[in-house]
């Protein structure tokens, strides 16, 4: 068994910032479970353009406010605690944020642990391992 703690992830290089969001990366393809566990914030008042090309992921709203756009058909999801958006179809996305959002992320595969968004908002599938 693995037993973490997100204060202890926090106080670590899987504390990961993309500028407008913070995600901390409890549980990575190194731990061979074929997914990986975020806690990500999403910080207030940013917009953050993402594709995830090679990768899907779901998304649950723990506190905060904000909404989703799907950029092929425009339309917007409000996000508010306890709403779950799912990326079913690698949807091209805008995630804004009105207040701080506390959000948990999965992602199918498992992120390496490094990555950022690429100027395309994807995340590369041989992105950089974490050493710890
Ligand atoms: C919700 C979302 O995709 N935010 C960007 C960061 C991502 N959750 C991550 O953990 O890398």
């Amino acid at each position: 068994m693995i037993v973490r703690t997100l204060k202890d992830c926090k106080n670590s290089e899987r504390a990961i910032n993309g500028g407008t969001w913070e995600s901390v990366r409890m549980l990575l393809k190194n731990d061979n479970m074929g997914f990986s566990f975020h806690i990500t914030t999403i910080f207030a008042n940013t917009e953050t353009p993402i594709w995830y090309q090679n990768h899907l992921e779901s998304v649950y709203c723990m506190s905060g406010r904000g909404e989703v756009e799907t950029v092929a058909d425009g339309k917007i999801y409000p996000i508010e605690p306890g709403t779950l958006y799912i990326l079913d179809k690698n949807d091209k996305h805008l995630l804004r944020a009105s207040e701080d959002m506390e959000m948990a992320c999965v992602f199918n595969p498992p992120l390496n642990g490094k990555e950022v968004h690429d100027e395309n908002g994807v995340y590369a599938l041989d992105g950089e391992t974490l050493t710890d």
